[in-house]
């Protein structure tokens, strides 16, 4: 059974998504944008350490190796992992758009089990813009980017104010990423055009 709920359908008003004219070139890596990100971070050692290549228009690619820290069942990836990297192979198209958002809603099928070993190859795109809402879908094939579909999902995603972060991260993390005396990586760790 597959389909997602109403609210995951743009309203007919909706536009179609702008992609950023600085956004990276298609085939060009997007890298970490924050290095203690679950998602990408290379400072996570039990992390994702997804990596996420710009497509064309606003869609991207990444990919995921299940590693044994990621199972649920045995031989098998979680099922709250493979949300993760959905999410984070979503929330990586906000970069293409260079508008800061959070997910609001993500809806998952799991269609096909996922063993640990195996690459997971998610392909992502903006379906529709509407005001600070939005829409994207995303599938995850096992065995190439033309293999058969193991996870998909749709989301909503909604666009915020840096004050977002600041107001509600902790801390320390928060004067961490605001001190980063690099200012892309400062700027990216929010996902803030520098
Ligand atoms: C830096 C990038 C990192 C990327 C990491 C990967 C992505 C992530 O995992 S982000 C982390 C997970 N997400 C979060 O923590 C978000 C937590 N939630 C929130 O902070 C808030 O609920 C937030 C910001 C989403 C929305 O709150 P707020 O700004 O007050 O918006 P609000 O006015 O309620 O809603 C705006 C619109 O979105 C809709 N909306 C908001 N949430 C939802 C939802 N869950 N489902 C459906 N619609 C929703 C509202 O109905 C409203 O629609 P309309 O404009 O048509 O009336």
């Amino acid at each position: 059974m597959s389909g997602s709920s109403s609210s995951l359908k743009p309203p007919a008003d909706a536009s179609a998504p702008v992609r950023h004219p600085e956004a990276p070139s298609p085939g060009e890596l997007l890298g970490a944008h924050y290095d203690q990100c679950f998602g990408c971070g290379g400072e996570q050692p039990h992390g994702l350490l997804l990596e996420a290549r710009a497509g064309e228009g606003v869609s991207l690619t990444a990919e995921f190796t299940v590693q044994p820290a990621h199972q649920g069942a045995p031989g098998l990836a979680h099922g709250g992992v493979l949300a993760s990297a959905l999410d984070e192979t979503l929330g990586s198209l906000n970069w293409l758009l260079r508008t800061i958002a959070v997910t609001g809603r993500l809806e998952t099928d799991f269609v096909r089990p996922v063993p640990v070993g195996s690459v997971l190859h998610l392909q992502a795109r903006v379906t529709a813009v509407a005001g600070r809402k939005i829409y994207s879908t995303a599938t995850g094939r096992l065995g190439g980017p033309d293999g058969p579909v193991a996870v998909r999902a749709d989301a909503l995603f909604i666009e915020v104010k840096v004050d977002h972060f600041v107001d509600n991260g902790r801390p320390e993390e928060i004067r961490a990423a605001m001190n980063d005396p690099d200012q892309v990586r400062r700027a990216r760790a929010f996902e803030v055009n520098p």
